[in-house]
């Protein structure tokens, strides 16, 4: 008998493109949602786009709330999830990059109301994922969190972001490759559930991406529009799923251990890049797609070294060889790394000096 079933959850609304930032009180009027809103934001994202939100909502005759976070933890949603009480909000506005945007959608789940993704910077792609992801301790939790009823992406902000913001969302992208290196090779090996679907969008994102890369550059509002339609799609990839295995391997898993080793030296989709090019010679070991990977965050000014993440080599070691313990996700790395192994792939891919 025949027993499979999914229920896939996705915006209703996607609105991308110069100036709809204006659009928010709008296309909450279209979704049907009544009552008062609460924006969660952070503090550049709030003065460049939450403010301005909050006046055209007073505007229109509603008294917005707003609570401003600055870190992605649980204590941040905990902050959020009583303010929807205290605030007697109906629903919640994550205005601002991954950190905002993640505990808006945590809490929103948690509140059990609706939640609007207004991105600030084109650099991660949970602006439309139904996962939140935050630190805990020594592991990281990916945790099942509410997808957007909506998106509202300004590429006038977004591109008036600093470019550094908008590299780190195209590494993000990039790293999709190795990501769904990692989860056919969990599902060859662990019989981990995959879906042909979510991991063929996740490597056609990819592809996109690195086929526009020439327009990806400073200064181009294209650029802007080019990076987060790929990150939307990167992020139905992962809604898809019900799991951000499209978009999250090993190269993950080190990025979030050098979020604990190396608190805010560097950007995530930044050290994903890195850790991809890495993950991706541990996969086929001849020079191919690493080199691809590599050329591919050099062509649009992402790092390519422990150096240029400002993160130092024994760092990238320590990360590389405990990273596996972080999460049960089976990756490349196995049940870990040994550091002469670990020392290897990162001197052969020049990571390290
Ligand atoms: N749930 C999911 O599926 C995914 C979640 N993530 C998560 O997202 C986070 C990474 O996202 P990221 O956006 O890099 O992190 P942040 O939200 O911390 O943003 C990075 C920096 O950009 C600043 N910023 C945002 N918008 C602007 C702007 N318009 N102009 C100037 N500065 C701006 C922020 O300022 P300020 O410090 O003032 O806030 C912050 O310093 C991680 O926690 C990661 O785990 C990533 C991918 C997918
Ligand atoms: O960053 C992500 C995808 O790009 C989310 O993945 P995680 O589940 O590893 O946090
Ligand atoms: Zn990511």
């Amino acid at each position: 008998m025949f027993e499979k079933s999914s229920w896939i959850r996705l915006p209703r609304n996607v609105v991308v493109g110069h100036g709809v930032l204006d659009e928010v009180v709008p296309v909450v009027s279209d979704l049907h949602l009544d009552g008062r809103p609460l924006l969660v934001t952070s503090p550049t994202p709030r003065t460049v786009a939450a403010d301005p939100i909050a006046a055209d909502f007073r505007e229109s005759g509603v008294d917005p709330a707003m609570v401003t976070v600055e870190t992605a933890s649980f204590d941040a949603v905990e902050r959020v999830i009583d303010a929807v009480e205290a605030e007697d909000a109906d629903y919640l506005i994550g205005v601002g990059g991954g950190k905002a945007i993640d505990i808006a959608k945590m809490a929103s789940h948690h509140c059990d109301i609706g939640f609007l993704s207004v991105p600030t910077a084109a650099s991660h792609d949970g602006i439309v994922s139904n996962r939140g992801s935050v630190p805990d301790g020594d592991t990281r939790h990916s945790v099942a969190a509410e997808p957007p009823l909506a998106v509202v992406a300004d590429t006038a902000i977004l591109a008036e972001a600093p470019w550094r913001l908008t590299t780190a969302g195209c590494a993000d992208i990039i790293s999709n490759y190795t990501a769904v290196m990692d989860w056919r090779l969990a599902h060859r090996l662990k019989n981990v559930e995959y879906s042909g679907f979510a991991g063929a969008l996740s490597e056609m994102t990819a592809e996109i991406l690195v086929e526009n890369a020439d327009s990806v550059r400073p200064g181009l509002e294209e650029a802007a529009w080019i990076v987060t339609k790929a990150l939307v799609s990167s992020g139905v990839a992962m809604s898809i799923a019900d799991s951000s295995r499209p978009a999250s391997g090993a190269e993950h898993l080190f990025s979030h251990q050098l979020d604990r080793l190396a608190p805010e030296a560097a950007l995530h989709g930044h050290q994903v890049g890195v850790g991809s090019i890495m993950t991706a010679y541990l996969h086929g070991g001849e020079k191919g797609v690493w080199l691809d990977i590599r050329n591919a965050l050099e062509s649009i000014d992402a790092p390519t070294t422990a150096a240029e993440l400002d993160i130092d080599d024994e760092t990238v070691i320590e990360a590389l060889t405990t990273c596996h313990e972080i999460r049960d996700r089976y990756t490349i790395l196995g049940d870990g790394m040994d550091e002469g192994a670990a020392r290897e792939v990162a001197r052969e891919t020049g990571v390290i000096g």
